[in-house]
């Protein structure tokens, strides 16, 4: 995979304004939002069972976000991950804080069994996932002893049908057979509430216009990634990077990503020797 194959990903995205349906959480649904309208996309957010059958199936592609989960809002995403993988229509799951609570855990379990095209969480949420439990999740960033992107990517794309796209200071995305580590972004990031669920939110804006899972999470992370650290150039600091983040969002173009992507293909054991 060449940077060329994806950079057609975002105009594809200003071209047809896809309609990504959000079940999201209290903290960041208005970032998440921004960020698909910066971006190009339109975004829905709706998680009320009463009404995401309806409005999946009018969607491109949906995002399913545990993290402020409720017993109500895990039955509606099931239904709507259900009604998604029956229409076609690609998800994403991102298992925040999956660590934190058997309930979150349990919804986790429950909608993997929904097919998700691509599963994106920091590294602690997708080592949680592939059944690592010595890693000990206390909230919903990744702190203290955690594996690297890419060991949590690559393990749980051994066990999982998904693409696995891992952020920390070098991303990791994995499937099966193929790895790819993209090591652009900076550390302030972090500081900033929800821009792994806007980066999970990217991931399904490209799902919407990319047959391609893998490619659409390579070019999610790649361009949360230079964002962040053209937003960097101006902020003062978490304050001003988020608008500043939106900004380049909305600015940036498919040559800056050809220009500005740092991508380190990665053999897997499972693909020695499998060209990327
Ligand atoms: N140490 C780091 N250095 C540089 N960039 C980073 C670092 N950690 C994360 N990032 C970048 O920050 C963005 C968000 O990833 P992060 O891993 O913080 O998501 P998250 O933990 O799911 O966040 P949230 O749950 O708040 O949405 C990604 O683009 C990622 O590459
Ligand atoms: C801080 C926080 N708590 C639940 S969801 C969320 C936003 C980042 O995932
Ligand atoms: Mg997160």
């Amino acid at each position: 995979m060449q940077i060329d194959d994806v950079a057609p990903y975002l105009n594809a995205v200003r071209e047809q304004r896809p309609l990504i349906h959000c079940i999201t959480n209290d903290v960041t649904q208005a970032i998440t939002a921004n960020a698909l309208l910066a971006l190009g996309a339109s975004p829905v957010m709706a998680r009320d069972a009463a009404e995401v059958e309806e409005v999946v199936r009018r969607a491109a592609a949906l995002v399913i976000n545990l993290g402020t989960p409720t017993p109500a809002r895990i039955d509606a995403s099931v239904k709507a991950a259900e009604v998604a993988r029956a229409l076609g229509i690609p998800w994403v799951l991102d298992p925040v804080g999956v660590g934190a609570s058997a309930l979150r855990r349990d919804a986790a379990a429950a909608l993997l069994t929904k097919g998700p095209a691509v599963i994106r969480g920091n590294a602690a949420e997708a080592a949680c996932l592939s059944g690592q439990t010595t890693t000990v999740v206390p909230g919903v960033d990744a702190v203290g002893a955690v594996p690297t992107a890419r060991d949590a990517a690559v393990d749980l794309a051994a066990v999982r049908d998904s693409v696995v796209a891992v952020t920390a200071a070098r991303d990791c995305i994995a499937d099966r057979t193929r790895a790819l580590e993209i090591d652009n972004g900076v550390v302030m990031m972090t500081r900033v509430t929800g821009l792994g669920c806007c980066t999970t939110a990217l991931v399904a804006a490209f799902l919407a216009v990319s047959e391609d899972a893998f490619g659409a999470a390579v070019a999610a992370l790649t361009i949360m990634g230079i964002a962040g650290e053209r937003a960097a150039g101006t902020a003062r600091g978490p304050g001003s990077l988020e608008p500043a983040l939106l900004d380049s969002l909305y600015d940036i173009g498919p040559a800056d990503l050809v220009r500005e992507a740092r991508w380190h293909p990665l053999s897997t054991p499972a693909a020695e020797g499998v060209a990327l």
